[in-house]
């Protein structure tokens, strides 16, 4: 079986190519950095390691690669013959690849009207769906009825830590040994993929929340409060007590929020959020603040992991939360001459200010009592 999988980045081979490499596929990575193009079809072969004590090495085979700048015919053949497209490229990437994936299936269902599922495996709600909605936008009302017939975009939630990399083989990756994806049934085509670790379930919003509003959330605070008090890397910024309480504080709060409005088992979540915790100390993964802080203006949206836990819990339960708010200030503040949001968001607050820059980024009226809050933090 084919997978053609866009991004061969550290998701792409460290969790999704791994997995489909045990379920059987043969996976072609599309990607835009030919050294890492070039080395795939040279080795054909890459290796994964589990970063815990043993350090566990899994070697997955069976792997090719298709630069999609120079070589975007091969990769729309790809997806002709293709029995399962995955992404894991970014969310701001998933507009990029949204034409030459409708070009791709313009050419299958001229030829091969078979059921295919379109997966986009990114940090964020609804990212298939809206892959769907750019694919959409590049074809013919005909073709689109066709696309909208035989081609399923089940929106996922990923969950496995994987460091920016520093090995001496280019296609090495380090890994944590925990993983999870979750998948949306109802938005499948033809069979269900049997992939070993892939949970589908009729609703994904609340898995998909709860992952994004736990583990993301709760790394944002030694990725932002770490920066500003200078560690390096999350392991050190971990260590740290008073950030261990913010972690605390600001995943107590959006476990609240989750708790009331999914009606999450309290005990079993409490549970869910302690293991991440004990995730982000693990001392055999060496992770850059810069790497879990980057793109801020994307983690300061409405839908994302700092602002839409904060005013869950407001709807919630009527009070401002405090612990997200500390995180959201220091998002807000955050600089990093290496992250184009981060520049860009810092010459946004120093031409509105900071409220009018929140208020942007945020989608969030001038009256929100969230904006007060972040601005009496910032002055702080
Ligand atoms: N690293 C992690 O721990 C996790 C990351 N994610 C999500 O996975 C996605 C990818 O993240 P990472 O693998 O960490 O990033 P990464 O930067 O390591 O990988 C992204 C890959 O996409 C490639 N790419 C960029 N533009 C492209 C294009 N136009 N066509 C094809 N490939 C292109 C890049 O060259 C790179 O190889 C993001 O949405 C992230 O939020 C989700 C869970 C965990
Ligand atoms: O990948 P993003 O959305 O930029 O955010 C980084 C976050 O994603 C992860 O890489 C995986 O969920 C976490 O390590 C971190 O919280």
């Amino acid at each position: 079986m084919l997978a053609v999988h866009f991004g061969a980045g550290n998701i792409g081979r460290g969790f999704i190519g791994a997995l489909l490499y045990e379920a059987k596929y043969r996976t072609i990575f599309v990607d835009v950095n030919q050294e890492v193009i070039d080395r795939l079809n040279k080795e054909n072969q890459y290796e994964v390691i589990l970063a815990g004590a043993t350090k566990k090495k899994q070697v997955v085979k069976q792997v090719s690669g298709i630069n999609s700048v120079t070589n975007p015919v091969d990769v729309v053949a790809a997806i002709e013959k293709a029995d399962i497209v995955t992404t894991a490229v970014g969310p701001t990437i998933l507009k990029v690849i949204a034409k030459l994936i409708a070009t791709g299936l313009e050419a299958r269902v001229a030829k091969n009207a078979q059921p295919l599922n379109i997966i986009a495996c990114e940090n964020m709600l609804g990212g298939s769906t809206l892959l769907k909605e750019e694919v959409l936008s590049h074809v013919t009302e005909e073709i689109k009825h066709t696309i909208e017939q035989y081609v399923g975009f089940p929106d996922a939630a990923v969950d496995r830590i994987v460091p920016n990399q520093v090995n001496d083989d280019r296609l090495q990756v380090a890994v944590e040994p925990y993983y999870e994806w979750v998948v949306e049934k109802p938005a499948l085509k033809g069979k269900t993929p049997v992939i070993d670790g892939v949970t589908y379930v009729e609703d994904l919003k609340p898995y998909i929340e709860r992952k994004l509003f736990t583990v993301n959330t709760g790394h944002a605070v030694p990725a932002y409060i770490g920066h500003q008090k200078g560690y390096p890397t999350i392991y050190e910024a971990m260590q740290d007590e008073e950030i261990q309480a913010i972690i605390d504080g600001a995943l107590q709060e959006s476990g609240e929020a989750l708790i009331q409005f999914y009606g999450f088992n309290r005990h079993e979540h409490a549970a869910y959020r302690s293991k991440i915790i004990e995730r982000f100390k693990n001392p055999h993964i060496s992770d850059e603040v810069t790497r879990v802080g980057r793109g801020p203006i994307r983690k300061l949206g409405a839908r994302d992991r700092l602002i839409r836990p904060a005013i869950l819990y407001m709807e919630q339960t009527g009070k401002i939360p405090s612990y997200l708010v500390k995180t959201i200030a220091a998002a807000l503040t955050y600089g990093n001459i290496q992250d184009e949001e981060a520049v860009n968001l810092q010459v946004l607050v120093n031409k509105e200010g900071y409220a009018n820059a929140l208020q942007i980024v945020a989608e969030l009226s001038a009256e929100h009592p969230l904006v007060d809050a972040v601005i009496k933090e910032i002055n702080k």
